[in-house]
């Protein structure tokens, strides 16, 4: 009967790759014949030309892109539900794949899983069974189809509790969840669990908050969720793009290949440290520092800042303008500054309204004095007047001494090298609290000053006039494009297979300027349609703020776990991340089964996790290993510091060694950031090039990080140095212990000094 099963849907199978083989061939000639076609004509019609060729380039990538794992799924309908007046057990079979599929008939062969039938694959149970008889899945290498796992749903076979608790797809899912895993996050398009896919497919409007410990699948539910949304949303979020925001560059590469496999390119991916176009950075701040630059005043204190630089002098300057002596008063530099005020513009548009209101009052004082010296000047001589004093140097040095332009780089760098200034910005702050910004001006940037950059920004408003200018034609042109390309479409009668928005991106002035993801990720003032915070619970609120603006719409898909924020400036709730932006208005979701950490681990991770403090939602684990958390006890190899280090690498070395003889999976050794030179450099002199360090070593065998690099990662070993000193490293260090305990997805290990550790200890 298997056997029999397993036979048809291989034909099956091998029907559909015959399709996706056919639609690649019609792309390939299509592609062909733009190619061949006459580039003569207009300039828009080559244009046209390009951006259909790349089109098909596109759907050909994509096509090659979905090969693997096409379909992994399939659904037999109860005889009630299908189309047709079947025999019961002959009910409708629907098949749900990467993409969807349809016959030159356009009948559907193969279902996208983003479609609403497909949605059953996930959700159905045989309490509620939605119209389902049975689910298949179907496990495939390559073209090959291995074996197929089929549920029946059949109420009277399980009481509601049993069923509400049990996974879908139980064989495919553990398969997925013990593979080795190589550094790289994976889909998981065929397991995804029905409380899963509630989230994914919620609506696209307002902001959903995930919350969940660790490995229950928020970031994978984000990124399914992003595509999911695109899919279903095409029109409106292809030209207004999605954001999908990381706590780190390195966290981004861990995840970076999931959309594309689910056929969406499209997407913005940044780090916190890159949300300022032009600004790169992973260095952060002193956590006393960082956790005051995070604090909402930190907007008024930038705003006051660039109010500042707009100053009246104190006392009558006197300026030559072509051996005119003129005497410039207080009063009229105040008159031209309340104009440009007045206009509500940020600081350097105003200026121009500055500096016109200044030269006709300068002026009108000029001609007056002339005139009064007995010069006769005509209205004609206006324009050459202004122009001499637009160019003298005298009043360039007036006007920029009042209203200086300025780049918001410049600003905060000067806000931290001037301890004066700073400190009659701030009245009520206590030297201490100024000294944590103190700074030299060319220090480096940090991940914590981002924000405030990007709040600069905001009250400067653009810096070159020209670039502002090219910005907005370049957005006129992009809508005279997108029109442009809907007729192009309507010609070419491919309606429906291409958005104007996507072959408007191909054409030569728009492509010139890149893909809307690039555009959207260069320009700060970028509104996207939707945007995906992960790790959101270490975000200050100068960061959320930031975020606010990147998503005016407020549409957010918000995901983390408040228990295991370790970052100084990180709010204690999601009530109170999100409502100084939102108020009340944000779903909650919870995410409460644990797909990454065996179970004799997260219990472990828990205990500790209480026993030092913090509230963590308990998650149920879907499987137990066999190796049980073990304690290794270093011994010193002598008497001094560095021989204590020694001892320790010691008892790593062998950690290593016992682990990479189970398995060849990846191990992570994670240590207090004190100690991570020391054991890095040792490691690395011992083990070579099979140990890499921190963010930038993930590719290796063997990575040596701290807590907060492992953040989001896992690893199939997991080796946790001195785990107290991680504890007390921090305020808030047991989170980082939580996060480094909760990464391994088969074994975890402690290396201390301490014997015989408590599982469950508590540093005091
Ligand atoms: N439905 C599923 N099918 C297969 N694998 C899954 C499923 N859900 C989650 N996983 C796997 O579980 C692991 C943990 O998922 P993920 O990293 O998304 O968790 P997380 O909640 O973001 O964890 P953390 O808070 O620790 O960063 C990943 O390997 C992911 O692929």
């Amino acid at each position: 009967m298997v056997d029999a099963e397993l036979a048809r849907e291989r034909v099956y199978l091998s029907s559909l790759y015959g399709r996706l083989d056919e639609l690649r061939d019609e792309a390939a000639t299509q592609l062909g014949r733009v190619r061949l076609e006459n580039p003569g004509g207009t300039h828009q019609s080559r244009s046209e030309r390009d951006a259909f060729a790349r089109i098909y380039e596109d759907r050909i990538a994509q096509l090659n892109e979905v090969d693997e794992r096409l379909v992994f799924g399939s659904l037999q309908l109860d005889a009630s539900h299908t189309a047709s007046d079947q025999a019961q057990d002959a009910g409708e079979r629907l098949y749900i794949g990467r993409i969807g599929l349809r016959d030159p008939e356009q009948q559907p062969l193969l279902l996208d899983w983003r479609v609403p039938q497909a949605s059953a694959f996930y959700q159905a149970t045989a309490a509620t069974p939605l119209g389902v008889r049975s689910r298949r899945h179907l496990t495939t290498r390559g073209r090959e189809l291995l074996r197929i796992d089929d549920e029946i749903f059949d109420s009277e076979l399980l009481d509601d509790e049993e069923a509400a608790a049990r996974l879908q797809g139980e064989g495919a899912l553990m398969a997925a969840l013990t593979a080795q895993r190589t550094g790289r996050m994976h889909d998981i398009v065929a397991t995804i669990q029905a409380e899963q896919d509630r989230i994914i497919r919620s609506e696209l409007q307002g902001v959903l908050v995930v919350q969940g410990g660790p490995g229950t699948g928020k970031t994978a539910v984000a990124l399914h969720r992003a595509a999911y949304l695109l899919y279903t949303h095409r029109d409106r979020l292809a030209s207004a793009g999605v954001l999908v925001v990381g706590p780190s560059a390195s966290f981004l590469r861990y995840i970076e290949a999931v959309l594309p496999s689910l056929g969406e390119s499209g997407v913005v991916l940044a780090s916190v440290g890159q949300l300022f176009p032009g600004v790169e950075t992973s260095e952060e701040d002193a956590p006393e520092t960082a956790a005051l630059k995070g604090r909402l005043e930190m907007a008024a204190l930038v705003r006051k800042a660039v109010a500042s630089r707009q100053i009246v002098p104190t006392e009558t300057q006197v300026i030559d303008v072509n051996g005119e002596r003129l005497e410039v008063s207080p009063e009229l530099i105040r008159t031209a500054m309340r104009k440009a005020q007045e206009s509500r513009k940020p600081h350097n548009t105003a200026r121009v309204t500055f500096v016109k209101s200044a030269l006709s009052a300068l002026l009108a004082q000029l001609v007056a004095q002339l005139t009064a010296n007995g010069s006769t000047v005509e209205e004609s001589d206006f324009g050459y007047l202004r122009e001499d004093l637009r160019t003298s140097y005298d009043v360039r040095v007036l006007l920029n001494s009042a209203w200086l332009p300025l780049t918001p780089e410049k600003l905060v760098r000067d806000l931290y090298a001037r301890p004066g200034w700073l400190a009659s910005l701030t009245p009520r702050w206590t030297p201490e609290q100024r000294a944590l910004l103190l700074r030299d001006r060319d220090a480096p940037l940090t991940v914590s000053d981002v924000p405030l950059l990007d709040e600069a920004a905001e009250y400067l408003g653009e810096y070159d006039e020209q670039a502002s200018v090219a910005k907005r034609a370049a957005k006129a042109q992009h809508k005279r494009d997108v029109e442009n390309a809907e007729n192009a479409i309507r010609n070419m009668e491919v309606e429906g297979f291409i958005t104007p928005e996507a072959l408007a991106s191909g054409f030569a002035e728009t492509a010139a300027r890149g893909t809307t993801a690039e555009r959207a990720a260069s320009d700060r003032e970028w509104a996207y349609g939707h945007v995906v915070v992960d790790e959101a619970q270490e975000l200050s609120p100068m960061q959320w703020r930031l975020l606010m603006r990147r998503g005016p719409m407020k549409s957010f898909t918000i995901v983390g776990d408040m228990a295991q924020a370790s970052s100084p400036a990180a709010p204690s709730s999601w009530q109170q991340a999100l409502e100084p932006f939102v108020g009340e208005r944000f779903r909650l979701e919870e995410l409460t089964v644990n797909y990454r950490t065996p179970a004799q681990i997260t219990r472990a991770a828990e205990d500790v996790a209480e026993r030092n403090g913090l509230v963590v939602t308990r998650s149920r684990a879907v499987r137990e290993t066999q190796w049980p958390v073990e304690h290794v006890a270093a011994a010193p190899a002598g008497g001094s510091a560095s021989a204590t280090v020694d001892g320790l690498v010691d008892a790593i070395e062998a950690t290593i060694a016992r682990d990479r003889a189970i398995d060849e999976g990846t191990v992570a050794v994670i240590v207090p950031d004190a100690l991570e030179p020391e054991v890095a450099e040792r490691l690395v002199a011992r083990l070579g090039g099979d140990v890499g360090r921190g963010d930038r070593g993930l590719s290796r065998p063997v990575s040596v990080l701290t807590a907060r690099q492992s953040k989001g990662l896992e690893f199939d070993s997991v080796i946790v140095v001195e785990p107290q000193g991680i504890v007390r490293q921090a305020e808030r260090g047991a989170a980082g212990l939580y996060v480094a305990m909760t990464r391994p997805t088969q074994r975890l290990s402690l290396v201390s000094f301490e014997p015989s550790l408590d599982p469950s200890f508590a540093v005091g």
